[in-house]
């Protein structure tokens, strides 16, 4: 069968598509790898980005519980719209975290830079290499106190309103008024 494209697919422009992306860092000068993060997502095609969030503080969550004698992280919120595939921006966070001295040796080890995608234009996937929503943000105010901070409306498929999800958690995080992103 031959298909022939209708006038209306000719003409469609390529849509760039909103994502959330929570950004850590518990190792290192963490909140100029934040900002080097924030520049690389800046800098690569395909990516814009659409609002920063404020940065916030807190003890380090490890599988065994909270951890007040790891080292705290910083964290913060990525808004971007991106013409990459769901699978090309994790490439592309995964290029980034690498290029920032990420290693793998422990799972939830301290890292010096983490970027998870949190969400992907409401999609929801249980594809172990990329689901979404990220399956633990709901449980994690470290990355729901920034997104809500930067989008009063946030939304997380499956779960319903970040601000509604935050004070059922409880919000354990500081303000690091101090580092600008
Ligand atoms: N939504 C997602 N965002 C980022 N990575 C994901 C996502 N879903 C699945 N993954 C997969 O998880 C793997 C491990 O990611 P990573 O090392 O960042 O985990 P982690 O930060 O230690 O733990 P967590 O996933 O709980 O934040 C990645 O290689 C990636 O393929
Ligand atoms: N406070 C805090 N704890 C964590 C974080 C994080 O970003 N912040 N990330 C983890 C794995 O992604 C594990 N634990």
């Amino acid at each position: 069968m031959i298909r022939i494209p209708g006038r209306g697919s000719l003409d469609r422009a390529p849509r760039a598509r909103p994502a959330v992306l929570a950004l850590g860092s518990n190792l290192g000068a963490r909140g100029e790898l934040l900002r080097a993060a924030v520049a690389a997502l800046r800098a690569t095609p395909g990516i814009e980005v659409t609002a920063v969030s404020p940065v916030v503080e807190s003890i380090a969550v490890k599988l065994s519980g909270a951890d007040p004698t790891a080292p705290r992280y910083l964290n913060a919120v990525v808004l971007v719209d991106t013409f990459l595939s769901p699978h090309g921006l994790l490439d592309a966070v995964h290029d980034i975290e690498t290029e920032h001295g990420r290693t793998r040796e422990e799972r939830w080890g301290d890292r010096t830079l983490d970027i998870d995608i949190v969400d992907f234009d409401g999609l929801e996937s249980a594809d172990p290499s990329l689901t979404l929503p990220h399956p633990r943000a709901a449980e994690r105010a470290f990355v729901l106190a920034p997104w809500l901070a930067v989008d009063a409306d946030a939304f997380l498929p499956g779960v319903g309103p970040v601000a509604a999800q935050l004070t059922k958690i409880g919000n354990d995080t500081v303000p690091a008024e101090e580092v600008q992103l």
